[in-house]
C-alpha cells in the first residue's frame, strides 16, 4: 500500500467573495511508496504547497481524495485526523522554530503537547539533538544559531514524534548552496537510517538530484510528469520538465548564446544529447572520423543525475556537406538525437 495516494485530486479557492476561482490542484492522482524521497518541483504558483497542505488535512480537497497510510484524511473525524496528523512530521522554509525557546525547549515543544512524561521526553530530545549534530548547542536560543543550524532543529523537532512520514516546503529554500547541501545530506539520513518516508517540495532541480527518488512535475496545478529523477530529468516529456533541466544544467545553447557560436564559427552547429545508454562518445568521434568531418566541441556540459550520465555536447563539425550530412545520417541510425541549428 503507498504511504500517500491522491485519487483526482482537485483544489479550488475562490477569491473574495464573488472573486475568481483559483484552481490551485487541478485533478491530480500519485503514490508515494512507503520509504522513499518523493520530490514535488514546480515553479512559483504551481499548487505545491497546497498539494502539500491537502496531505496534512490543513486543506479539504474540493474533489477527489487523499489518503495516508490508508486512511482518507478528509473522512475521518477531527481526533482521529488529529492521529494521523501526528504521524506526519513537517519542515519549513522560514523554520518556524519558538523564538522564546531553546533549541531543546523546541525539540520537546511536540512531545510536551503529545503528553510525554519529562524523564523520556529529556532522553528523546538528547537522542534528536545527537542525530542533527546539535547536541552541545541545546541551551541556546534560535537567533544564536545560522540558517543551516535552525533548519536542522526545524528537523529534530518534526522528527520528536517518530513520524513515519516527513513533509518538507521548500525547507532549503533561504539557505546557501552548502548549507542546503549539508541539510539534504541530513533529509537523505532521516530517509536511510530512521526509515523515514519524505515528500519534499521545491522550486530547484538541484534538491531534487541530490535527494529524490522519484519526482512529479506541477504546472499550473498539474502534474504533467511523475516518474525516477534520471527518467523525468534525461528525457523530459513536458515543457516544464524541460526547461528546470535546461536551467539546472546549462548545457544547450540559448538562442543568443548560438548567435555567438555562429559568428565565431562557420561549420555545422549541432547538438547531440549524452545519456546513459545512448551511444558511447568514443562512437561519436569514430562517427566523425570515418566520414572525414572534423568535430570540435564548442559549447556543452554533462551532469550526474542519480550517478548517471546527463547533458548534451555542442559540436563544429566541418568537412564537404556530403560527408557532414553521411555522419549525422549514421549517428541518428544508431539513435542519437542530434539537433542541427539552422
Ligand atoms: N488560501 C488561498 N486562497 C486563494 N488562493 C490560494 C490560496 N492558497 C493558494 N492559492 C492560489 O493557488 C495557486 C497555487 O498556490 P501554491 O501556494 O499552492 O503554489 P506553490 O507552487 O506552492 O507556489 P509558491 O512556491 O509561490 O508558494 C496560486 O495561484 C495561489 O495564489
Amino acid at each position: 500500500m503507498p504511504h500517500v495516494r491522491f485519487e483526482h485530486v482537485t483544489k479550488a479557492f475562490t477569491r473574495g467573495r464573488q472573486g475568481p476561482r483559483v484552481v490551485a490542484v487541478d485533478d491530480v492522482s500519485l503514490e508515494v511508496e512507503r520509504g522513499e524521497v518523493f520530490g514535488v518541483i514546480g515553479q512559483s504558483g504551481a499548487g505545491k504547497s497546497t498539494l502539500i497542505r491537502l496531505v496534512n488535512g490543513l486543506e479539504t480537497p474540493t474533489d477527489g481524495r487523499v489518503f495516508v497510510g490508508g486512511r482518507e484524511i478528509g473522512a475521518l473525524p477531527e481526533a482521529q485526523r488529529r492521529g494521523v496528523r501526528r504521524d506526519i512530521g513537517m519542515i519549513f522554509q522560514q523554520f518556524n522554530l519558538f523564538r522564546s525557546r531553546t533549541v531543546a525547549g523546541n525539540v520537546a515543544y511536540p512531545l510536551k503537547v503529545a503528553g510525554v512524561e519529562r524523564a523520556e521526553r529529556d532522553r528523546r530530545v538528547a537522542r534528536l539533538l545527537d542525530f542533527v549534530g546539535l547536541l552541545d548547542r541545546a541551551h541556546d536560543h534560535p537567533e544564536q544559531l545560522s540558517g543551516g543550524q535552525k533548519q536542522r532543529v526545524g528537523i529534530a523537532r518534526a522528527l520528536a514524534t517518530e513520524p513515519a512520514l516527513l513533509l518538507a516546503d521548500e525547507a532549503t529554500s533561504a539557505l546557501d548552496p552548502r548549507t542546503t547541501a549539508e541539510v539534504l545530506a541530513l533529509l537523505g539520513r532521516v530517509n536511510r537510517e530512521l526509515g523515514v518516508t519524505i515528500m519534499l517540495i521545491t522550486h530547484e532541480l538541484d534538491v531534487i538530484r541530490a535527494v529524490a527518488d522519484r519526482v512529479a512535475v506541477m504546472d499550473g496545478g498539474r502534474v504533467v510528469e511523475t516518474g525516477s529523477v534520471y527518467d523525468v530529468f534525461a528525457r523530459p516529456q513536458s515543457t516544464a520538465a524541460a526547461d528546470f533541466v535546461r536551467g539546472a544544467l546549462r548545457d544547450r545553447p540559448s538562442a543568443e548564446t548560438l548567435e555567438r557560436l555562429r559568428r565565431r564559427h562557420s561549420g555545422r552547429l549541432v547538438t547531440i544529447a549524452i545519456r546513459e545508454g545512448t551511444v558511447a562518445q568514443t562512437a561519436l568521434a569514430a562517427a566523425f572520423l570515418e566520414h572525414g568531418v572534423a568535430a570540435a566541441v564548442v559549447y556543452g556540459g554533462i551532469s550526474e543525475l542519480q550517478d548517471r550520465a546527463v547533458g548534451s555536447l555542442t559540436f563544429e563539425l566541418t568537412g564537404p556537406a556530403a560527408a557532414v550530412d553521411a555522419a549525422l545520417a549514421a549517428l541518428a541510425a544508431d539513435g542519437v538525437e542530434v539537433e542541427t541549428h539552422g
